[in-house]
């Protein structure tokens, strides 16, 4: 049996934040809704502190913010850019067109098509998330999305720089800069000055997130990607306390609001991962976020063994998982709940994040039960078509169609059955009546 040498904030109290979030972003949803750029402009200016005529940027504050970045820092991007279109290109290969025919002169089929118009969030409220960029707006124009909108929140008064310039050189067609529930409703709703789109990616905090939720059904959306979940599983042959605090901070600073656990089945290394983290938090430039994450929500979990902790990390289907233990592979053959898997102690939730190439915009909150995260399969949606070649084709499947309407009762859908086994079979069924079985 596991034992907890630390647990995290209780279900309920995380419902009761959950309920405030979701009553927000309604009202503010509605609001978009009927005012438009009015309203957005109005909540760029309470939650942002953010006011102009027009929130699209120019081309000249685009090149204006390419210029104030370093050559290092644009070589830097380009680097993290291709790993991640290389490795987007060969997602989209995996995806095949495909026509077989399943009976004589029956031919069925289905091609994928990308959606036309797709709004990437990139996060940057508490710090500028210029890999966002890449991962959504990259992603989408690999898989053939003809008109890519992305948002980002002003930082520090103006336009991210770094952030701009990562959405510019992903190949974005309209940059704006916008933030939070504002700039996803005005996305996918519309207004006066901006065309609306038919599907949402990316991450966010709390309330992109819910925001995105409830815009589902009016829009796609590409999965649930809320505030950052960690989860290290270790032993003390894979991993020491220091590395293992090391991760578990480096993710818990994305907000106070990020889970962070260990699960191990060593108590030695736990105690040890412990003693570090009160270490780090003493030099940490961004203890002060990281801090708060550790105490509501961090979580110390001691497992018997590997099979337990499979068991104990699918229950827990967290966003990143970090896995350093003797067997790393062990966790990719047997888990079967998590965002993204982080193989050993050479690589870490970082490289993911920034620029090792899979895609850092994850599902959390346990929707990796259920969905894997952004990729170029979510752009693309996959429609089939049919073709019936032969006059025996159509009146084979014609004489089934019109007896299993007629188990079902519909003689409208009976009819078109049958009129085409009248014309291409010669067969004598009066109308709305039921196929004799041959
Ligand atoms: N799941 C993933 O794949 C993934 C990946 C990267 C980042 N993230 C998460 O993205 C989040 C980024 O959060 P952030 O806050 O720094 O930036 P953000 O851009 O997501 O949100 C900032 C915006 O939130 C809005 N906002 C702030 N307080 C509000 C309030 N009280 N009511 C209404 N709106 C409000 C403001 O408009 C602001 O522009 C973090 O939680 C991080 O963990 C998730
Ligand atoms: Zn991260």
């Amino acid at each position: 049996m596991a034992r907890y040498l630390k647990t995290g904030i209780d279900d309920s109290a995380a419902a009761a934040v959950d309920a405030n979030v979701r009553a927000t972003v309604e009202t503010i949803l509605d609001d978009i809704a009927a005012r438009g750029d009015a309203a957005v402009r109005d909540l760029s200016i309470r939650f942002d502190k953010w006011d102009r005529e027009d929130y699209r940027l120019s081309p000249s504050e685009i090149q204006a913010c390419l210029d104030q970045l370093t050559k290092q820092d644009i070589h830097d991007i380009e680097f993290a850019q291709t790993q991640v279109r290389n490795f987007a290109r060969f997602q989209r290969d995996s995806m095949k067109d495909v026509e077989v025919e399943t009976l004589p002169g029956v031919i069925l089929g289905h091609k994928h098509l990308p959606v036309n118009a797709a709004g990437c969030y990139v996060p940057g409220g508490k710090y500028p998330l210029l890999a966002s960029a890449h991962m959504s707006v990259i992603t989408a124009k690999v898989a053939g999305v003809p008109r890519v909108v992305t948002c980002a929140p002003p930082f520090m008064g103006k336009p991210a720089p770094a952030i701009v310039a990562a959405q510019a050189l992903a190949g974005a067609d309209e940059i704006w800069c916008l933030g939070g529930i504002q700039a996803v409703g005005a996305m996918a709703i519309g207004t006066q000055s901006m065309a609306p789109v038919d599907m949402l990616v990316g991450p966010g905090n709390a309330f992109v997130a819910e925001a995105k939720r409830q815009l589902f059904g009016r829009v796609g959306i590409d999965l649930f990607a809320g505030p950052t979940e960690t989860l290290v599983i270790a032993d003390e042959i894979g991993a020491d306390g220091e590395l293992c605090a090391t991760d578990l901070l480096g993710q818990a600073e994305h907000g106070p609001d990020s889970p962070a656990i260990l699960l191990t089945t060593s108590e030695a290394l736990a105690r040890d991962t412990m003693r570090e983290i009160d270490r780090l938090l003493t030099i940490l430039p961004t203890a002060d976020i990281a801090r708060r994450a550790w105490d509501v929500y961090g979580q110390v979990i001691v497992a018997e063994d590997d099979a337990e902790m499979v068991r104990i990390a699918d229950a827990i289907a967290s966003e990143h998982v970090q896995v350093m233990t003797r067997d790393p592979d062990y966790f990719l053959a047997n888990m079967t709940n998590y965002g993204a898997l982080f193989l050993g102690a050479r690589t870490n939730v970082s490289y993911g994040d920034k620029v090792i190439g899979t895609n850092h915009t994850l599902p959390t909150k346990k929707a990796a039960r259920y969905t894997g995260g952004l990729w170029v399969g979510k752009f693309i949606k996959t429609c089939t078509y049919q073709k019936v070649l032969t006059d025996e084709a159509s009146t084979l499947v014609g004489e089934y169609c019109s007896r299993l309407c007629a188990l079902e009762g519909f003689a409208g859908h009976g009819e078109q059955a049958n009129i085409r086994v009248r014309r291409f079979g010669g067969r004598n069924i009066p109308y709305a009546g039921r196929a004799e079985a041959a």
